[in-house]
Order: structure tokens, then sequence, then C-alpha cells
């Protein structure tokens, strides 16, 4: 029986750094997280579904959830809202079982504000440069926004400070695996404290 709750864990860095990149991948490995499908109010593009990449809704439906006090946590991300479903993430928790976000800059920090015992996971670019180039080539992005992303990457990673760990995403398997051991050390000092652990003292063989 799962006594414990489960462990929130919060991906965050800046825009091109790779975060969603290196989430589907360590979903594609074996695991036991939860994702947490965030809400967005952007357009869904081809080969996306409703409920399985974002809960999608219009721009009345996600004001009417924040009015709701329904989410976690929300930004606005390039003029479109993005949010974390409250009850879904407080739920699969409590019910003992890992939550894993990924999440922007401004999300991350409102998260840590509900849930300081969360583990928040900073992905960190090689340089500024290889920062730059992912952008460029996923070709998202106009030439201007793209400067104004890497602003803003400057401002986010000054906030690096707040997280617990911070992954290099030089390369995709190397910063999953990383990811893998923070979990795993995550709950072995959990279980460093848990009741269930301490029960063994209690044996009495000698
Ligand atoms: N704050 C916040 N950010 C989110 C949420 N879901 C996704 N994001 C972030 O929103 C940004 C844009 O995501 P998306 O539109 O899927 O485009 P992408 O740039 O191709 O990943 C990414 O940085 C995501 O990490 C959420 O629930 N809350
Ligand atoms: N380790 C990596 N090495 C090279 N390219 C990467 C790496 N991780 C991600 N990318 C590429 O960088 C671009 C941005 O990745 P993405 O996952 O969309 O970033 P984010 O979700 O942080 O905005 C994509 O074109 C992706 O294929």
């Amino acid at each position: 029986m799962i006594e414990e709750k489960g462990i929130l864990f919060i991906l965050s860095g800046p825009s091109g750094v790779g975060k969603g990149t290196v989430r589907k991948e360590l979903f594609d490995r074996k695991t036991d997280l939860k994702y947490s499908i965030s809400m967005t109010t952007r357009d869904m593009r081809p080969g996306e579904q409703n409920g399985i990449d974002y809960f999608y809704k219009s721009n009345e439906e996600f004001e009417s959830l924040i009015e709701q006090n329904k989410l976690l946590e929300y930004a606005k991300f390039v003029n479109n809202y993005y949010g974390t479903p409250r009850e879904y993430v407080e739920q699969t928790l409590a019910d003992g079982y890992d939550v894993f976000l990924e999440i922007e800059v401004q999300g991350a920090l409102q998260v840590k504000e509900n849930f300081p015992e969360g583990v928040f996971i900073f992905l960190f670019p090689p340089s500024l440069e290889e920062l730059k180039n992912r952008i460029v080539n996923r070709g998202t992005e106009s030439e201007e926004l793209i400067l104004n992303r890497l602003k803003e990457a400057r401002k986010e990673i000054e906030l690096m400070d707040a997280y617990d760990y911070v992954v290099v995403n030089d390369d995709v398997d190397n910063a999953v695996t990383k990811i893998q051991s923070i979990i795993q050390s995550e709950h072995c000092k959990r279980e460093r404290i848990a009741k269930q652990y301490k029960k063994i003292l209690e044996d009495d063989i000698l």
C-alpha cells in the first residue's frame, strides 16, 4: 500500500532550451511519473490532441478557471495563457503518485510559493549561442521574437538560484538520465524520513 504523498517535480528553463524535447524523452522511457497536462489558449498544432498534449480552452474559459482558483499557476506566454490544473496535481499527489510539470519560468516561481517542497529543476543551455541556434532551427519564431526570447532567457537564468537542481541540456539522453537520477535521489531522501522505514527499529530480534 502506498502511504506517503507523491513528489512534485517541476522542469523549467528558458524558451528553446529543450524542455519539451527532454520531457517527451523522459516519458518515452519507462516511468511511474504522472504528467500534468496543462490548459492553454493557444491553437492546436497539427498532430496534437485535446486532452493529450494540452486541454485547449478559449480565452473566456481560461479566465473563468483563473477566477474560480482552479489553476495552481498560470502565465501568459507569447499572447497565450498556459496553466496547471490544481485539482489533478493535488489529488494525484495525495494518491501517492509523483507528478511532473513542464512549465515556463514565471509559472515555476508561482508553484514554488504554493509548493516549496516541490523539486525544482532548471534546464540550462550549453551557451546563449546554442540557445539562439535552437530557437532559430525550431523555426517557430520571427527574428524580432528570437531577440526578445534571448533577452528573457538572460533574466530567467538570473532566477536559477531558486531551483534545487540545474541540468545542462547538452545532449538529450544525458539530460534525461540526470533527471532520472534526481528523481531517484529525491525518493531516497524521503525514504530516510518516511515512518514506514523507521518501523524497522521496532523489530525486537535482539
Ligand atoms: N506556466 C506554464 N507554462 C506552461 C504550461 N504548459 C506549458 N508551458 C510552457 O509554455 C511554453 C510554450 O509551450 P508550447 O506552446 O507548447 O510551445 P513550445 O515552445 O513548442 O514548447 C513552454 O515553455 C512550456 O514549457 C503551464 O501549464 N504553465
Ligand atoms: N540537447 C539538444 N541538442 C540539440 N538540440 C536540441 C536539444 N534539446 C532540444 N533541442 C532542439 O531545440 C529546439 C527547442 O526545443 P524545445 O523542446 O521546443 O524547447 P522548449 O520546450 O524549452 O521551448 C527544438 O528544435 C529541439 O529539437
